[in-house]
Parts: C-alpha cells; structure tokens; sequence
C-alpha cells in the first residue's frame, strides 16, 4: 500500500489512464477526486469501484480548458476529501489532423485543454498543498510525443512537450515547499483517444512491431508508475520524465 492514509486527485478520470490511476490509487489506499468532462455513467462507474476497494471517491464535472473548472476542483475535492496530497494531471485530447490543413479550432482546443489545461489544474493543486504546509506530489501524463513527433500531430506534440516543460519548472518552483513534480512519458496505450487511429490494422501492427516489450500498453500500465512517483518510495525524485512505452523510443533499428 504506497497510498495508505493519502488524499489523490487526478482529471480525466472517466476514461483510460486516468481511470486506472484511480482505481490504482484506491487500491493502494488512497481517497481519490475525479475530474471528468463528458461521461457521466463512466465518471459514476469510477467512484462505484473505488467504493467497493473501501476508500472515499468524488466525481466532479468540468472542463479543464476553463481556468474556473480548476479552482472548482481543486476546491470541492478539498471539502469533500479533507486535502490534497498528490495531484495528477491527466486530462487530454488528441484528434489526429493533417498539419497543413490544421483548423484552428482544433489547434486552439489541443492547446487549451492539453497544456493551459494542465498550467491552471497544477497551479491550483499547487496552491492548496502550500496552503497544507506538508508538501506534495504532483504527477503530470506528458508522453513519449514529447521527445518524438507525429505527422497527423502536429498540434499534440508541443502541448505534451510543453506539459513535459511545465513539470521541470514547477519542480524547481515548488521544491522550497517540499513538492515533488514529475512526468510519465506514456507510449501507445490503447484507449479511446486512439481507437480510431488503431482501427487501421496495419497502423496497429506497426506499432506493436516498434515495440520492444511485443505489445501496446494498456491503461494499468501507467498506474503503477504514477503511483510510484506519487509515493514516498520517490522521495527524492523530482523534475524528472520516466518513459512507460514498453521500449519504443529507444527501438531504431
Ligand atoms: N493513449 C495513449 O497512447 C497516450 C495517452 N497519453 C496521454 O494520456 C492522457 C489520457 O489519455 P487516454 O487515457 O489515452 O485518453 P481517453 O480518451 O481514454 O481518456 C481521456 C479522459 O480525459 C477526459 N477529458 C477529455 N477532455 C477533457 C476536458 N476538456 N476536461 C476534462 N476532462 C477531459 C475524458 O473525459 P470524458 O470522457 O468524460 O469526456 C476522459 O476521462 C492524455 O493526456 C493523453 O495525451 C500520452 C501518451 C500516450
Ligand atoms: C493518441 C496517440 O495514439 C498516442 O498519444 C501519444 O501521446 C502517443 O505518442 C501516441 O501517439
């Protein structure tokens, strides 16, 4: 149990990653609050599991895009679980588009969602572990798109980077408090933000063959990691990026 006695939030919670990393969480004895944007029953579904595992868990609706949602968060979370101590910034979009043709609707949203998103939910976590005075974790769920681009993500790529960036600094801006800031950087984990994308059998099996570990990750495999950096056993352990991606950055030939 490396949550035992903890209070955890994470956005994007409805779904995938950050699902699991609830549901993680729970199991190793944290209370957890959810941020989620759209889907209700699986948002209910969530707090119904971390129920049954005999922890307290809260869903709170919002888009991270507005600044107002992470006050709100940050805040209900707070009334309802007693504290923050680790925030994991999870939330995220990725609809794949061709650069040369990029609506700037979709390159705004990217943006505002995936990295001001981010800026405001941590700063706002942030705020209320000073306010604690007995320091914190924050994880953020950059990607291995941070290090690597995509043709059809061009308007993802940097906001995983910038997200990557972001835990640097805050790492150093919040270490006189006693809050560590880190980063997972997630390979290709099946979830609905790429089931489409990977609907392409042949996209599928490239990937996999990229793939050192011989599979795409699944949504648990991020858990364990997160939870690691989140824990006292990562004491030590800030301003840094740790690649879960069964191998692939490192597979050139
Ligand atoms: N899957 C992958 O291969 C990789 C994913 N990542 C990153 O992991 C994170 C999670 O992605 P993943 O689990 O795959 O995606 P999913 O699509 O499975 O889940 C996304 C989650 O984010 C929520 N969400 C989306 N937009 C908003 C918003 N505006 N405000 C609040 N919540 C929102 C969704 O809520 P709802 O459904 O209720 O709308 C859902 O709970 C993202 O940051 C992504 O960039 C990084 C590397 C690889
Ligand atoms: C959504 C993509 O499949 C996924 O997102 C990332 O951040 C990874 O790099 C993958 O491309």
């Amino acid at each position: 149990m490396l949550l035992e006695g903890k209070t955890l939030l994470v956005t994007g919670a409805s779904a995938g990653i950050g699902r699991a990393t609830a549901i993680g969480a729970a199991r190793h004895g944290a209370d957890v609050a959810i941020n989620f944007h759209s889907d209700d029953a699986s948002a209910a579904s969530c707090i119904a599991e971390i129920e049954s595992l005999g922890r307290k868990g809260v869903a709170i609706k919002g888009d991270v895009a507005d600044p107002d949602t992470a006050k709100d968060f940050v805040a209900r979370a707070t009334e309802a679980l007693g504290r923050v101590d680790v925030f994991v910034n999870n939330a995220g979009i990725c609809p794949f588009h061709a650069f040369l043709d990029m609506p700037v609707e979709t390159l705004e949203r990217t943006f505002r969602v995936n990295l001001h998103g981010a800026y405001y939910m941590v700063q706002a976590a942030a705020n209320q572990m000073v306010k604690q005075g007995q320091g914190g974790a924050i994880v953020a769920v950059s990607s291995i798109s941070a290090l690597v681009g995509g043709e059809f993500q061009t308007h993802y790529t940097p906001t995983k980077a910038g997200v990557h960036s972001l835990m640097q600094s805050a790492a150093i801006a919040l270490g006189k408090h006693g809050i560590r800031c880190n980063s997972v950087l997630p390979g290709t984990i099946l979830t609905d933000i790429n089931k489409d994308d990977l609907a392409d059998e042949g996209k599928r099996n490239y990937m996999e063959k990229r793939i050192p570990l011989g599979r795409l990750g699944a949504p648990d495999d991020l858990a364990g990691p997160i939870i690691f950096l989140a824990s006292d056993l990562a004491a030590y352990v800030t301003g840094a990026a740790l690649l879960v991606d069964g191998g692939m950055f490192v597979n050139l030939q």
